[in-house]
């Protein structure tokens, strides 16, 4: 049974438009305390707009939600006290060291003299940046730009972090060393809410998923209750031509069954790859392949089943965030 107590943040017909475009459409979901719970979705699915909503940098326009039991709505004040926000756009000033970043927080949080030291320093220490503390920000990896971040977002000792795309442009080992950490954040009994279009990050490091599309949540449960969707093995399969994969796909269904065209590839829906695989080699000796590969069920999987797309549209234009960028660069 669930306990109110237990809940963290519930949102309630959550919603923003953007003048005609409803960028996040009704949405309700609950996260327990102490859950690490992921927004997963393409670029423009509506993650950023949830959680800028959650931690109140953006009013919504209809519905609500209540982050440890204060509304984003009535209570703005009450609910910015018990949270920490890492926005997609790094805010660290490049010409301080990494601890006057932190300690810049401690002090707009309200702390001042040693408490505010201590604080900045704990922080610092528990994203393991103890090395870097006294360097200015300008000379950091990536990976440590984020942990600071972090850093910055957690020195005030908030419920809830949220973290809009934590490791995006990382390479691997940043990305499990920043993994690690929200798992360590999540054991001091901190309720983390992330977005990210990484299908990995949300499967690792997840307790529960929300998946989420054109401002719809489509989908939600723990990883392995989101992948049990997907029964069964896809075999992806490229061909010289659309006229060729055209011919496979009106061949190829007679054997399989279930066999369509997706984002260029033939795919097939097999119980067992390992037990097709002979039959299927069998019959694409008269196609010429360009390529072959098989995929277990994962929450990509899961995304393509349950939207028709991809979660890494490489092609998918966002003007808002074009102009934004734009506007970046000039300045
Ligand atoms: N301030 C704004 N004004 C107008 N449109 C906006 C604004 N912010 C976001 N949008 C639009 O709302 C939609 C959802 O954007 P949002 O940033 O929430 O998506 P996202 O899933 O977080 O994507 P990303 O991972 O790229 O940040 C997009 O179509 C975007 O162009």
């Amino acid at each position: 049974m669930t306990h109110t107590s237990d809940v963290s943040i519930q949102a309630i017909n959550l919603t923003k438009r953007y003048g005609n475009l409803l960028a996040v459409d009704h949405i309700n979901f609950k996260v327990m305390r102490g859950e690490i719970y992921s927004l997963l979705g393409p670029n423009g699915a509506g993650k950023t707009t949830t959680i800028s909503m959650l931690a109140t940098l953006r009013m919504p326009s209809e519905g609500d939600a209540l982050v440890e039991g204060y509304s984003i709505v009535k209570d703005r004040v009450k609910v910015r006290r018990v949270i920490g926000v890492v926005p997609q756009d790094l805010t660290a000033d490049d010409e301080l060291t990494g601890f006057d970043n932190v300690l810049l927080m401690a002090r707009l949080h309200g702390f001042s003299g040693k408490e505010a030291e201590e604080r900045a320093w704990e922080a610092i220490k528990f994203m393991e940046l103890e090395d870097a503390a006294k360097r200015r920000v300008m000379y950091y990896s990536g990976g440590m730009r984020r942990r600071l971040e972090i850093a910055m977002s957690i020195v005030h000792n908030p419920k809830v972090v949220f973290l809009d795309e934590p490791t995006v442009g990382l390479d691997v080992q940043s990305r499990r060393h920043i993994w690690d950490l929200v798992r360590a954040l999540k054991k001091e009994g901190v309720t983390v809410i992330l977005t990210t279009h990484y299908m990995e990050e949300a499967e690792e490091l997840s307790d529960r998923v929300a998946i989420i599309d054109h401002g719809h949540i489509v989908a939600e449960g723990t990883p392995e209750e989101l992948k049990a969707k997907v029964k069964g093995d896809r075999i992806y399969i490229k061909f010289s031509g659309d006229a060729e994969a055209e011919k496979a796909v009106r061949e190829l269904s007679r054997i399989f069954g279930d066999v369509k065209l997706l984002e260029g590839y033939v795919v097939i829906k097999v119980e067992s790859s390992t037990e097709a695989m002979p039959q299927l080699i069998k019959e694409l000796s008269q196609f010429n392949v360009l390529e072959l590969r098989v995929v277990r069920p994962n929450l990509e999987e899961v995304f393509l089943e349950l939207t028709g797309h991809g979660l890494r549209d490489e092609e998918s234009f966002d003007a808002f965030k074009f102009r934004r960028l734009m506007r970046a660069v000039r300045s």
